[in-house]
């Protein structure tokens, strides 16, 4: 037997379920768009249903393996989610010099300007960026004071927004203590917990692989959960791969884990480092809830994490210290409270 007849037999043999239109390849000029059996699709972070009694679990793989998932059946109003997007949309489009009125100082954490973590970048972020905590009705009576209905329907909107993707976002910390065995009451100050609510735009780019909207970043929140709409934009970094999209998927509402949640769990929880892309055709709006424990509250590795083999990886922080260091390292900070 010559060594041809030897490679034929072998695939003779094989017992195989290719079928004959795996031979024969696609008539590639008569094909208007590329068939569903061609399109490759990356893999991206898990979409988890909270409705599945199984979700607890799934969580608790995702936050282990991508430090990011998307979730649906969610519990905040589709409707409310929609009408804070109008909102932001109205806000971002106003005229620059109305915008200013309410221009975060720079000792604020509140008001109109760069994203915060402009500062840890050496060139200017193709972005804009409105953050409130608790009622931004100083701020919106700032911005249209003539026009007390615009105040009291952007106010209406953006608290009750809030409020449910807060609502949200403990439940899902609760999810996550859960899967490990943990409840809220391992958390001392889980009733004292603490939201900002941030607007974010990406405006069309006349150059957008020129400019970045964020950077490369991780959040020093617990958890970030974000409403992305339908533009695309986010992405998220993982080894090996490289950069990955978070598609937009109707309804659903994308939770990021950020640094505190990583030292809670003694580095047990990935903190997810993501950017935002621009694009040239669209304006990108985003909104979340930057999710955190008080301020003074001292944050460390449980204890249910640590143990003679896994002692603690990072010594105790505040947020509010956290976020200065940051501002300082940028995403080395965290080397930083190596022990
Ligand atoms: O707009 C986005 O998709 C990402 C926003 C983000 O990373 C942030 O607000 O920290
Ligand atoms: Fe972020």
């Amino acid at each position: 037997m010559n060594s041809n007849n030897l490679i034929t037999n072998s695939y003779k043999n094989k017992p195989s379920s290719l079928g004959h239109s795996h031979i024969v390849p696609l008539d590639f000029t008569n094909m208007v768009t590329v068939p569903d059996s061609h399109e490759w699709v990356t893999e991206s972070v898990p979409v988890i249903d909270l409705s599945d009694p199984n979700a607890k679990t799934l969580i608790g793989e995702a936050c282990e393996k991508w430090g990011a998932f998307q979730v649906m059946n969610h519990g905040v109003s589709m409707e409310l989610l929609n009408q804070a997007e109008l909102e932001a949309f109205r806000f971002f489009s106003l005229p620059a010099n109305q915008k200013l009125r309410v221009l975060r100082s720079p000792e604020s954490i509140i008001g109109y300007g760069v994203p915060r973590i402009s500062s840890y970048f050496p060139k200017l972020l193709w972005s804009e960026n409105f953050t409130m905590m608790g009622s931004p009705i100083d701020h919106a009576a700032q911005l249209w004071p003539d026009q007390p209905h615009k105040q009291t329907t952007f106010c209406d909107v953006m608290e009750e927004c809030q409020k449910e993707m807060k609502a949200l976002t403990e439940r899902v910390v609760e999810l996550m203590l859960e899967s490990l065995g943990l409840t809220m009451e391992d958390l001392k100050w889980h009733s004292r917990g603490q939201c900002l609510f941030t607007l974010n735009s990406y405006p069309m780019c006349p150059e957008p692989e020129r400019a970045m909207g964020l950077c490369p970043h991780t959040d020093t929140s617990l958890l970030t959960v974000l409403y992305q709409s339908s533009c695309t934009g986010l992405q998220v970094f993982q080894d090996v791969i490289g950069w990955i999209p978070v598609p937009p998927i109707p309804g659903a509402i994308v939770i990021n884990i950020g640094d505190l949640m990583h030292i809670l769990s003694n580095g047990r929880f990935k903190n997810i480092l993501h950017r935002a892309v621009v694009n040239k055709t669209r304006h990108r709006v985003s909104f979340a809830v930057i999710y955190g424990p008080p301020s003074d509250e001292m944050i460390s590795p449980l204890t249910k994490f640590t143990n003679d083999e896994h002692p603690p990886l990072y010594r105790p922080v505040n947020w509010k210290d956290y976020i200065y260091s940051k501002a300082l390292h940028g995403n080395k900070a965290l080397l930083h409270l190596m022990n």
